[in-house]
């Protein structure tokens, strides 16, 4: 039988003493697109933090091909895989685009690596190389989230969690993020993508649950694209 790539089981995680996330459970395959919705507030982020190691479970197991993935560090699960892109994007604004590219390389001791990969967004992502020495701070919100989401790739990740990553963008503009997300499931890459309600972003026939009083629910497909 195939195995999920991650597999999360009766997860609880909260602050404190509060509990956000009670009895999380779902699996996640590689290649699949995944949504996460759920209002302000709901443990959208406190999920994809737990799983990429930014929040620790209570209780329940966190599974990455079938290890255990609770104690490790997040650095231990950026280099197995898991790459977050946090909500606010933080990018650095000063630092140019291809600078904020690299801040995700911790070690530079492959940089024929590391260049190839950077050469390999640039196509896919042609602005990157336009505006290369551009700084950050000059982008559109669309590019800013397109070049938060290149930064994050090139770890090469196998599971990618977005987080709200339609927010304050044009129509247009979420468009090419979804675009990209769907581009990226097909190669194989598992993305979570986690919003507040399903927008025309948000493609049918896609995985979509919803967070409600802390439990994950399967809910109707978004809305397809309009
Ligand atoms: N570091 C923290 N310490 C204490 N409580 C927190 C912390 N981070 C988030 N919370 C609380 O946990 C709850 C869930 O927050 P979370 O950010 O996971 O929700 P969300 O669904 O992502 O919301 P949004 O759509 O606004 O981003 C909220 O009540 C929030 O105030």
């Amino acid at each position: 039988m195939r195995m999920p790539l991650l597999q999360i089981d009766s997860l609880a995680a909260g602050y404190g003493k509060r509990d956000i996330l009670d009895n999380v459970s779902c699996s996640l395959f590689a290649g699949s697109l995944a949504y996460v919705l759920g209002p302000c507030g709901a443990g959208k982020t406190t999920l994809l933090m737990a799983i990429a190691g930014l929040v620790r479970p209570k209780r329940g197991v966190i599974r990455l091909d079938g290890e255990d993935m609770r104690r490790k560090r997040p650095a231990d699960l950026l280099a197995r895989g898991i790459a977050y892109v946090p909500h606010n994007r933080l990018l650095f604004s000063s630092l140019s685009v291809r600078d904020n590219l690299l801040t995700a390389v911790w070690r530079d001791t492959d940089r024929p690596r590391i260049e190839e990969q950077a050469e390999r967004l640039g196509e896919r992502l042609p602005f990157l190389k336009a505006c290369a020495h551009q700084s950050a701070g000059r982008l559109t919100n669309g590019e800013r989230q397109l070049l938060a989401i290149a930064r994050a790739l090139m770890s090469r990740p196998r599971l990618l969690l977005l987080d709200d990553p339609y927010d304050e963008l044009m129509p247009i503009e979420a468009e090419r993020v979804a675009e990209l997300g769907g581009q990226l499931a097909q190669e194989g890459t598992a993305v979570v993508i986690a919003q507040r309600s399903a927008t025309p972003a948000a493609c049918a026939g896609e995985h979509a649950y919803r967070l409600d009083a802390g439990r994950l629910l399967r809910s109707e497909a978004p809305a397809a694209a309009s």
